[in-house]
């Protein structure tokens, strides 16, 4: 057995590193009630052992320290934390405390905003000044950050002549999901919760990020007013508000413990249903005058308290375990809950994460489960009931071999993971899609790597056609939350919808024929009407195109001859994707009509398939071979061997400039 002693220092190292973690760096690795348990043993260790008292101890220190490159500013008075109770007999003795030394207090009940703290200045009424809490003697200076964002008044109306504020900025729901969406596509770092997001996004050396991320502002408390004197809080809040501040809404007085437990659990109930996320309820003494009488100790206020609330936790039957396949060709293993609701979303989905996580809860199918939302986001299974097991309830072993390809699988040597051996699985099919809906290709927005791997492993997607059948899924993907809330699936399919306009080189280019990349399937569509010509065009007016070869010309004409091309193309046209070229319909005259260009050489401003797209758009023909039917050779710098060809044909050779001419 570990010694006190040795608890405690590994508690302190344990909390320390994590504190890093979540306010130096804003990437949290376990989640906010696993902290707290963690911060309240060693809160308890240390009332019971006061001999091991240190000043070192992360419970007598707040925050975080102060990033290096943000200007330091010192706080005038100590910002400190707020003491967090986790029941209900916490709740009714922090009210007995201070009825004992205040009679009838009155109280204030709020919700507590997840984000990040700030301090606001005003001097003679304009935004002087912002800085984060850093470590509640030193704070950052976030100012030019904050002018960015527009829920924060530069100016306010009062004729004191300074006015600090503190509030909480935060980011929405609605615009987390967004910004994680953009950050997944372009395969940057990812932040897990809003709150981590905000406090990264504040903390940004860029304005202009700040701006994009549209934080927001709830002002919490009034700290100092010159010349302007305010008996409650409330009334200061009221104040705050007409001066154009956004203060922190809905806020209750009451006099009693019990009603303020019935708001603490109306907000607890309701907190679902807000648009951004709150991690608590906070407690305050109405009265200003009260609270100095109460004072504070070093790191918390003994007028106020937060009430954080339990995760909530739900009892639920496994129906069946079943397997999806990733990217990387792992098997994860999924369970398929009856549907329940759960922190304002119907969950019928969890992850088992790997074999060692289904055996060490033991979770069998059949089984009754308790389930939670992690970060109040990603559900997840707690632990089985035994005791509500059926007799029929099965044990659950992963396939050995893959349920995509039958490969056998493999499990990874120094982990848990099991993947599939194979080469052609999902994994491939997976890079395929998302090179389709990628910017290179059809450019559909908000189609991140991870939303085309979850309806790819929900099945939802099996080949390229079926994108364009996802509409017919809205409600059940909203329900499912695989590519997000409703938002944010209603944005993608709007997307897919307007990638159906898009010209034909970009599905060409999206199909991924091998050796054909965008260039070449713009000369495709350069030269044919639509898809059905590019079908039918034979080898002999394929080798024909500019900058086309024998490789090049083999590879399309093998792609198209495909019966699988086929049905896609039919189930393309089906969906009402655009299979005609744009370039044919964006013809401006017939000037060139009858006439065959070959463009060869490196033309001084215009390139190969611009001026081939400006010779269709007249109505002319462009050919990738020199021969007595070529009207004219449009050549450039190093022209090489087409230009010998055309001198001997006697076929007229024009330059850029005489092409341009021919163009007026
Ligand atoms: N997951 C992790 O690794 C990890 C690590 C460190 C801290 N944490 C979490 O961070 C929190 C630590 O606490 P803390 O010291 O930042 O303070 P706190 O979150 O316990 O409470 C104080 C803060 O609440 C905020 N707040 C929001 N709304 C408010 C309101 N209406 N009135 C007053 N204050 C309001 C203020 O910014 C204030 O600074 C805990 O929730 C803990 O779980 C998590
Ligand atoms: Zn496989």
């Amino acid at each position: 057995m570990i010694g006190v002693k040795e608890r405690i220092e590994n508690l302190r190292l344990q909390i320390k590193y994590h504190n890093e973690k979540y306010y130096d760096m804003d990437q949290p690795e376990i989640e906010d009630f696993e902290y707290d348990v963690l911060v309240n043993e060693l809160k308890t260790l240390e009332a019971l052992h006061p001999e091991f008292k240190e000043l070192d101890s992360p419970t007598q220190q707040v925050g975080g320290t102060v990033k290096r490159e943000l200007r330091k500013v010192r706080h005038d008075v100590p910002v400190i934390s707020l003491q967090d109770v986790f029941s209900k007999e916490d709740v009714y003795a922090f009210v007995d405390k201070v009825k004992y030394q205040i009679p009838n207090p009155k109280f204030v009940v709020e919700m507590k905003i997840d984000g990040l703290s700030v301090m606001l200045r005003y001097r003679e009424g304009k935004l002087a000044e912002g800085i984060t809490r850093g470590n509640g003697e030193v704070g950052e200076s976030v100012y030019e950050n904050l002018l960015e964002i527009e829920s924060i008044p530069k100016i306010i109306p009062t004729d004191s002549p300074y006015v600090e504020v503190r509030g909480e900025v935060y980011m929405s729901n609605d615009t987390f999901e967004m910004v994680r969406q953009r950050q997944e596509e372009r395969g940057g770092k990812t932040y897990k919760t809003p709150r981590n997001l905000a406090a990264g996004s504040l903390r940004q050396l860029d304005p202009k990020i700040v701006r994009e991320r549209k934080l927001d502002i709830f002002v919490f408390n009034l700290e100092v007013s010159e010349n302007k004197d305010f008996s409650s809080h409330a009334e200061s809040l009221r104040w705050l508000s007409s001066l154009g501040l956004s203060v922190i809404p809905d806020y209750k007085i009451c006099s009693t413990a019990d009603e303020i437990w019935e708001c603490i659990s109306i907000i607890g109930e309701e907190r679902w249903k807000l648009p951004f996320g709150i991690d608590g309820a906070v407690v305050k003494v109405d009265n200003l005058e009260d609270r100095r009488e109460l004072g504070s100790t070093s790191k918390v206020p003994r007028w106020a308290i937060a009430f954080k609330y339990p995760p909530e936790q739900k009892e639920t039957v496994v129906e069946d375990i079943k397997i999806q396949i990733g990217r990387t060709g792992r098997l994860a293993p999924l369970a398929l809950l009856t549907p329940v609701k759960l922190a304002g979303t119907t969950v019928s989905r969890a992850s088992l994460h790997n074999q060692d996580y289904i055996d060490s809860k033991d979770i069998r199918i059949g089984d009754t489960v308790v389930i939670q939302k992690a970060g109040d986001i990603i559900p997840e299974v707690i632990r089985s009931i035994p005791e509500k097991r059926p007799v029929d309830a099965i044990k659950y072993i992963i396939p050995s071999t893959c349920p995509i390809c039958n490969s056998p699988t493999v499990r990874d040597e120094n982990g848990a993971d099991v993947r599939c051996g194979g080469e052609l699985c999902l994994a491939q099919l997976i890079r395929g899609i998302t090179y389709f809906v990628s910017k290179d290709a059809m450019d559909i927005e908000g189609f991140g790597p991870s939303s085309v791997e979850s309806l790819m492993s929900e099945e939802y997607i099996k080949s390229i056609a079926d994108i364009y059948h996802l509409r017919e899924y809205r409600n059940e993907l909203i329900e499912k939350g695989i590519v997000g809330r409703e938002k944010s699936v209603d944005n993608l399919l709007n997307a897919i919808d307007k990638s159906k306009e898009n010209d034909l080189s970009q599905l060409i280019t999206g199909f991924g024929i091998k050796n054909v990349g965008k260039q070449t399937a713009r000369a495709l569509t350069s030269s044919f009407a639509d898809i059905d010509e590019i079908s039918n065009a034979t080898l002999d007016q394929l080798i024909d195109l500019p900058d086309f070869g024998m490789t090049v010309a083999s590879s399309v004409l093998n792609f198209f001859s495909l019966d699988s091309t086929k049905v896609l193309i039919n189930k393309l046209k089906e969906a009402g994707v655009n299979t005609k070229s744009k370039l044919q319909e964006d013809n401006i005259d017939n000037r060139f009509a009858g006439k065959t260009f070959v463009i060869t050489g490196t033309l001084p401003n215009l390139k190969r398939d611009e001026a081939a797209r400006l010779i269709q758009m007249h109505g002319g023909k462009v050919s990738g071979s020199v021969s007595k039917k070529t009207s004219y050779v449009l050549a450039g710098e190093e022209a090489g061997g087409k230009l010998t060809k055309a001198e001997e044909l006697s076929v007229k050779i024009i330059d850029e400039q005489e092409f341009n001419n021919m163009l007026l």
